[in-house]
């Protein structure tokens, strides 16, 4: 009788895999090991070749060359349904729950087999209770916000009891405290035996939370590493292959109001969106303003009200330079010298089956582009080859799809593509959003350097971080209301955490701030 104790397999190896788009090569002879209950950590600039390999490894895309072994048999991945009758998970960055459903019913819908709605709702309370994931099978959708959403989504892969869960990028739609909850949800799963593969550009999070890391570099793997015994630095420097550049806020002359917003209220066009309550906001020209806020909070209603993508009644409310242009469309604006980056990429910063060239000239107000109604498509595909070349975007060229790069590469080009047309005013949302360390230093860099040139800059972003490393004032909007506007160096993180909240008294706080 053997009696020698069994060999702990490794739960997931790639050997050598290889995925070779027309103009790239997003994975090149990858090898990766993950053990169970292993929080593994992918690591990589932007175009690296991370979401490449988690596709390969759920099936979505099939690889052109390599071997997956599971539970060290070799495996060939269909499909996604394939992958999770395997015991593989994975939890996309963008949700795809129907918001006028309930927790049960997109669930149900995402299954597949076919369960009892009552059965169904009973094991949707038993594993949230379990896993301390609350969430309430009968709640509608609409009503929850982004991290109770995501819970809905991990809980959907629970219910499949995963051996393998891959995370794309969770963290970047989460509050502080969602992303604790989190943290303490995966480490748990990991516990019991469940492998995580966990993609992220927060490296204080993977330190926080991974036990390995690989590092892929141009598609190969150019390391592995202990994150916990490395710091941020040595971290970003095994993803760049070279020191992370800094980001420098020196003092400017601040001049004439370019963005003026005078008791703005506005009721949402959207069923389930936020109504915009006596917003008054200025920004000056040569200076930076930062509108932090948890997402959801009447954000992208503010954004639409400025950009003109919602028009308002009366043409006062908000000037731009000077002029009201409450009236205006957002072409209007452009011409005006407003420029605006939209949070959703996809879809609202660029059409994923054009051209980043067309994509450049879609929201031109540049006379080199289009003369008297006529477009020079030279100058359009120069214009575009200077945002590659000027934002580091890697792709195939101006003809390249938009929707064939990765998602910070897309979001270098929208960034960078802005900023390229001289704006007077400059109106970002999340400009760093899924962008890795180096290029989002390139980014707020960028944003400074308008500042310096005069452009009035308003950055709204979740990221308190960014916001403080890169404004001059801050203030903060919390169900549709806007805080004062305060100056970063006068402010604390923790003020403005608290004023997320929505407790701010405008009185208070002007006299604070006189
Ligand atoms: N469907 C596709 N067609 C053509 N090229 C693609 C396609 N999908 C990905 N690529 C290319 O493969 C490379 C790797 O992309 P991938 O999305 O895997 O990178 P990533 O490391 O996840 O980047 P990010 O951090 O920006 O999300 C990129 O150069 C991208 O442009």
């Amino acid at each position: 009788m053997n009696t020698s104790l069994p060999i702990a397999h490794p739960r997931l190896e790639l050997r050598g895999i290889t995925k070779i788009y027309p103009s790239v090569i997003a994975n090149e002879n990858v090898d990766l090991i993950v053990h169970p209950g292993e929080i593994h950590a992918v690591l990589g600039e932007n175009g690296a070749g991370k979401s490449t390999l988690m596709k390969i490894i759920y099936g979505v895309t099939k690889p052109d060359a390599g071997e997956i072994l599971w539970e060290n048999r070799e495996v060939h991945i269909a499909s996604p349904a394939e992958a999770r009758r395997m015991g593989i998970g994975m939890v996309f960055q963008h949700f795809s729950l129907f918001e006028t459903l309930t927790v049960a019913e997109n669930i149900s819908l995402a299954l597949d087999t076919t369960i009892a709605p009552a059965e169904l709702a009973q094991r949707i309370s038993d594993v949230s209770t379990e896993y301390g994931l609350p969430v309430d099978p009968h709640r509608l959708i609409h009503s929850m916000s982004v991290g109770e959403r995501q819970r809905v989504e991990i809980v959907r892969c629970l219910l499949n009891n995963p051996k393998l869960l891959i995370m794309d990028e969770p963290t970047s739609v989460l509050t502080p405290q969602a992303v604790l909850k989190l943290f303490e949800t995966l480490r748990r799963l990991a516990a019991e035996g469940c492998s995580i593969l966990y993609i992220s550009h927060k490296l204080d999070e993977i330190q926080a939370l991974c036990d390995s890391a690989t590092i892929l570099r141009s598609g190969r793997v150019t390391g592995t590493a202990s994150p916990k015994e490395e710091t941020k630095v040595t971290l970003a420097q095994m993803m760049i292959g070279r020191d992370l550049p800094g980001c420098q806020l020196d003092a400017t002359t601040v001049g004439e109001a370019r963005l003026q917003v005078d008791h703005l209220s506005l009721s949402t066009i959207d069923p389930f969106g936020t109504t915009l309550k006596d917003i008054n906001l200025e920004v000056r020209s040569g200076e930076m303003v930062g509108i932090a806020g948890i997402s959801g909070n009447g954000q992208k209603e503010l954004l639409a009200a400025l950009s003109g993508e919602q028009t308002l009644s009366q043409s006062e409310g908000v000037k731009v330079c000077g002029t009201a242009v409450g009236k205006l469309n957002p072409a209007q604006r452009r011409l005006l010298g407003l420029r605006f980056v939209p949070e959703e990429r996809l879809g609202r910063g660029a059409v994923p089956t054009l051209s980043l060239a067309l994509n450049a000239l879609l929201t031109t107000s540049d006379g080199d582009m289009v003369k008297r109604g006529l477009i020079s498509y030279t100058n359009v595909r120069e214009f575009a080859r200077n945002v590659i070349a000027q934002f580091n975007v890697k792709c195939g060229g101006d003809q390249a799809l938009a929707g064939s790069l990765s998602g910070g590469n897309l979001q270098k080009f929208i960034v960078g593509r802005e900023i390229m047309q001289a704006p007077k005013v400059m109106i970002v949302a999340q400009p760093t959003w899924g962008v890795d360390v180096g290029a989002a230093q390139l980014i707020r860099q960028a944003l400074i350097e308008l500042r310096n040139q005069g452009v009035a800059v308003l950055v709204i972003s979740e990221e308190l971080e960014e916001l403080f490393m890169i404004c001059d004032r801050i203030a903060v909007i919390a169900d549709g209301r806007l805080s004062p506007t305060v100056a970063a160096k006068d402010t604390s993180v923790e003020q403005i955490g608290m004023w997320m909240s929505g407790e701010f008294n405008h009185d208070n706080a002007e006299v604070a701030h006189a």
